[in-house]
């Protein structure tokens, strides 16, 4: 007996001292490929790089941010958050390829564990199977058939905002940040969600203060290295505005799942095991999973409402933002969109130049002004590339907006040029150095959707008013946030074209 009990100690040692020692090898070898790699100058004893944007605003971090990326010389940089954090810069269309251009390092990093009480185990945030099951399951919520059946609704409330701006903000400077971010809140709660929502009541102006706060919950703690660890987070006082932020995003979803279950009807589809070429609304998708399946639960439909709720309307809403002041500042080409329309009227699916050049600007745009101006992963394997290799586990980052506006890349990266785009100009433009929708498996979902709906929101917009500049791509601020913003919104003047 006792020979047996030792037997098993010394089995269970060496297990132990195994284990233990791979572990210490994995280590080890972590941080010394890291410590190979090209770093970023100017880090702080303790702090890392995150020193550096100690006490910064968040318009300061942004732009000190984009001054220290400039200076970069190779496309893989390492930057320490505190002593024993590091991330991996990948800002090269090669390395990103490498990157996330596969089915490797589907995981994202800790940065998006600061959205997991909101977001949870939504479609942005989860990982593995999870992530497989859920994507496989809402895709065919944004096939286009279905898209063009939401064109409608887009048009329609096109007009609401346009009769909105007649009527109220005529020939004036006026801030269009809430007017657009009503349309995109409005429209993909009426389309994917299937229900039409009132903003003029208190619970819908505190949905859209929730949001905005959340954001900077979020950039304080990316930059304090400290608050990384939830334990200290939950006794800043951030964490009451994060309380308080949860509790009015969560009831606001709450109350659209819970007026769509109201008379909801299920249906004869398995999106889980076959694919289907009727096309259903997201929600109405989740509920009949639920409903008839029951392979997702209440919870497992709320994180899927947060997220498209959020990426569903923040992101279109700062793109149509921007594009609205370039346009303004920019006549000549709100001139060729006015001819095509005069030409072609507000048809939307069949007339591809059209389609094509509303695309070029709206491309330029999204390459001067990407919402979502930084990505993340985890690696789940080694990376090996020209500058080092990259180890398993490491936090990979990049950040669209310089990438987009590398000069290696863009010539004269600053200028507003649509034609950047044109077939003829983009030949041998690899296809990594442009992805304001990210690239690769886990790429953005509502892409489409987000293009028709802009699409028909310019469309409506130019047939009615000429704009004309008040903000200017030099005097706007920009700031670190979930999603780029502008600090004081985007004004715009609008014109009546044709005054009675
Ligand atoms: C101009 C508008 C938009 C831009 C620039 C944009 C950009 C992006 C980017 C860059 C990602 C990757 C995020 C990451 O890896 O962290 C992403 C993911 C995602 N987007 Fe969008 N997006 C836009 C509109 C939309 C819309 C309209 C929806 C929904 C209706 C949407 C839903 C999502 C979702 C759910 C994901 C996560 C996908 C996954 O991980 O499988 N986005 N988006």
């Amino acid at each position: 007996m006792f020979l047996e009990l030792s037997i098993i100690t010394l089995l269970l040692g060496i297990l132990f001292v195994f284990v233990y020692l791979k572990t210490i090898k994995e280590h080890i070898r972590y941080w010394t490929l890291m410590g190979r790699l090209p770093t970023i100058v100017n880090k702080r004893f303790l702090l890392g790089h995150a020193g550096i944007f100690i006490g910064l605003t968040p318009e300061q971090g942004w732009s000190l941010a984009r001054r220290v990326l400039k200076k970069a010389t190779t496309p893989i940089l390492t930057c320490y958050v505190g002593p024993f954090l590091v991330a991996v810069c990948v800002m090269g269309p090669e390395e990103l390829e490498a990157a996330i251009g596969s089915m490797k390092n589907l995981e994202k990093c800790e940065v998006y564990f600061f959205l997991k009480r909101w977001l949870e185990q939504g479609l942005l945030t989860s990982a593995g199977p999870k992530w497989q099951k859920r994507r496989k399951i809402l895709t065919p919520a944004f096939h286009f058939s279905i898209l063009l059946d939401f064109i409608d609704l887009f048009n329609k409330e096109v007009d609401n905002f346009v009769n909105g701006v007649e009527a109220n903000h005529l020939d004036q400077p006026v801030d269009v940040t809430p007017l657009i971010s009503d349309y995109t809140l409005l429209t993909i709660s009426e389309t994917s969600m299937g229900t039409k929502l009132d903003l003029q009541t208190q619970e819908g102006r505190n949905y859209k203060k929730a949001v905005d706060d959340i954001g900077k919950v979020v950039y304080e703690r990316i930059v304090a290295p400290w608050l990384w660890y939830p334990r200290i987070f939950d006794l800043s006082s951030f964490r009451k505005v994060e309380y308080r932020s949860l509790k009015i995003l969560h009831s606001f979803t709450d109350n659209i799942i819970k007026k769509r279950s109201e008379n909801f009807k299920t249906f004869d589809e398995d999106f889980e095991n076959s694919y289907t070429k009727r096309k259903y609304p997201l929600l109405d998708i989740l509920l009949n999973t639920k409903f008839k399946h029951n392979s997702i639960d209440d919870r497992g439909i709320r994180e899927e409402v947060d997220t498209f709720m959020f990426e569903g309307h923040d992101t279109t809403a700062a793109s149509l933002n921007f594009t609205t002041m370039l346009l303004a500042n920019h006549a000549e080409i709100q001139q060729v969109y006015q001819e095509i329309i005069n030409i072609l009227g507000t048809d939307l699916s069949t007339k591809p130049t059209y389609a094509d050049l509303q695309q070029m600007s709206l491309l330029e745009s999204l390459r001067l002004y990407p919402p979502v101006h930084i990505v993340g992963r985890t690696s789940s394997e080694e990376i090996t590339t020209k500058y080092g290799i990259i180890p398993k586990g490491a936090l990979l980052v990049t950040f669209i907006y310089d990438l987009h506006r590398n000069p290696k890349y863009w010539p004269d990266p600053e200028k507003f040029d649509p034609s950047r785009h044109l077939p003829e100009n983009s030949v041998g433009r690899h296809p990594f150095v442009y992805i304001p929708f990210s690239a690769g498996p886990r790429n953005c979902i509502g892409q489409r959707f987000a293009m028709l709906e802009m699409k028909a929101f310019f469309c409506g917009v130019l047939r009615k008013f000429k704009l004309e500049p008040v903000d200017t791509p030099e005097t706007i601020v920009l700031i670190q946030h979930i999603i780029l913003k502008a600090k004081d919104g985007v004004k715009v003047k609008f014109v009546l074209r044709n005054k009675q």
